[in-house]
């Protein structure tokens, strides 16, 4: 480590900095782990972007303390910038600089000199800030085992570019894949240029000279391929990130799924409540996907043609293309909200199934409900879920588009019928059911991600 020795105080009382990249997407997950480590008894300090901070709408009732940086667009985030590549290029800039400001005014604070910065593995430089400083580096990833894995094997050169169609993928730990299974940044190269760079490889520019490596997921979910990153980094999985209550219930009170970019509509829950168990299908594609929209009305009649109930999150950016009063032909068989409280939807058991977009902690959030899954990845990690979900974990279906890239109506309504009541229903329930005892286990007292959190700690207070 480059400079100064840390000081006793900071040996005695772990003090860590968790930074996480401004979505919601990273954050939520960053700070429920920042919450274990709080109840483990580490003081934690949580840190996003300016930017973001202004754009939450519900901020979480945790005692977690909460700081910010810059990323240069301080008004208005990615949205205020020219570009993707503008802006990346200026956050990586302004970052590290008010990175070195903020660990030097926590390192003044009450809370004690810091031991630690988490940062999220899209910020790679903060591995730079915490050397300066003498401070153990540990990167937080918020994707699965399986797409970190084959992200690296692309970035080391092991897995080539282009992919060639029609072969399988071979990536080392992982079982044989489809191109459509890669993440969209490499199986359709071009779409976001920026983004492929900051993914493929900023990210693992320096993960081996990480401390730690914490991958949110579980060990039991991702073994081959946890054991196979093991040998490669120092790996610690340490999922799923879900408030205690909803999970081992160690932390009490412990429900609050954290920010929100977007207001959550409690009459979903109301209405959730006079449907009957396993009816009701839950639709949402997360916090950034944007439907084409074709394939929006294709969803939207497929569930008016549905014989279940559903619940369909629409974001207030997306409503437009909903067709012409849909919300008033569906009566009362369907509800649509523009954001609602999920993780309790998805513990209600009125939910049979879950039509997702597979973003990493919806997935993780089904998969902890015991809720199966109809899979409709949209972009990023997604396509790789979906693929998990159906053939490694056989937890649901993936709907499959035609040759446009639309997933028909006659498919979903086909998919959705036979996760509720058709002949894969009985092994999908089961299988869901399993996964959901072996994530509360996980997380429970000696389970494997519990055991990792108390390891790292130890870590910290030994280091
Ligand atoms: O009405 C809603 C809909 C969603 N959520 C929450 O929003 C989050 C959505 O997360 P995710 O499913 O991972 O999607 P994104 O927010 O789009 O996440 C981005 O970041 C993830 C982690 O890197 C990736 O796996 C995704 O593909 C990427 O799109 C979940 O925690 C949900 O509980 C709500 O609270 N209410």
């Amino acid at each position: 480590m480059a400079e100064s020795k840390k000081s006793s105080a900071a040996l005695r009382n772990p003090h860590c900095l968790v930074l996480s990249y401004p979505t919601q997407g990273h954050l939520n997950p960053m700070l429920q782990f920042s919450k274990r480590l709080q109840h483990k008894g580490i003081a934690v300090t949580l840190a996003t972007t300016r930017s973001m901070s202004n754009t939450i709408h519900h901020a979480p009732s945790s005692s977690i303390a909460l700081d910010t940086i810059s990323d240069g667009y301080d008004e208005g985030g990615i949205a205020q910038a020219e570009s993707i590549e503008y802006y990346l290029e200026r956050f990586w800039k302004v970052g590290p600089e008010t990175l070195t400001e903020l660990v030097q005014k926590l390192n003044a604070s009450v809370s004690g000199p810091l031991s630690c910065i988490v940062y999220d593995a899209f910020l790679p430089w903060a591995l730079d800030v915490a050397r300066k400083f003498g401070l153990v580096g540990a990167v937080f990833f918020t994707m699965s085992c399986a797409v970190d894995s084959i992200l690296y094997h692309v970035h080391k050169g092991v897995v080539k570019l282009p992919l060639a169609g029609g072969e399988a993928v071979r990536v080392p730990g992982l079982p044989p894949l489809e191109v459509r299974d890669m993440p969209s940044f490499i199986s359709d190269l071009g779409s976001y240029p920026a983004f492929f760079k900051m993914v493929v490889h900023d990210q693992f520019t320096n993960v081996e000279k990480a401390d730690c490596v914490l991958c949110n997921t579980i060990y039991e979910l991702e073994k081959e391929e946890a054991d196979y990153l093991s040998n490669l980094w120092p790996l610690r999985t340490i999922g799923p990130t879900i408030p205690s209550t909803f999970l081992d219930k160690q932390i009490e009170e412990d429900k609050d799924y954290g920010f929100s970019i977007f207001r959550p509509n409690i009459n979903a829950l109301n209405w959730l409540k006079h449907r009957p168990k396993g009816s009701v299908i839950y639709v949402s594609f997360g916090s950034m996907a944007v439907l084409k929209p074709e394939q929006m009305s294709e969803v939207a009649l497929a569930l008016k043609n549905s014989t279940s109930h559903f619940l369909w999150v629409v974001r207030a950016s997306e409503e437009t293309k909903l067709p012409e009063s849909f919300s008033e032909e569906i009566s009362d068989k369907g509800l649509v909200v523009t954001w609602c409280p999920q993780l309790e939807v998805l513990a209600d058991d009125a939910v049979g199934c879950f039509l997702t977009n597979c973003g990493w902690n919806s997935t993780l959030e089904a998969l902890s409900s015991g809720v199966p899954m109809l899979a409709l990845p949209q972009w990023t990690d997604q396509s790789t879920n979906a693929r998990y979900i159906m053939d490694v974990w056989k937890i649901g279906l993936r709907a499959e588009a035609d040759e446009g890239g639309i997933v028909r109506r006659e498919e979903i309504e086909r998919c959705t019928r036979e996760i509720m009541e058709g002949e894969i229903s009985k092994e999908v329930k089961e299988n869901s059911k399993k996964w959901k005892k072996l994530a509360r286990e996980a997380m429970g007292k000696s389970g494997s991600s519990d055991k990792n959190i108390n390891e790292f700690i130890d870590s910290l207070v030994l280091s």
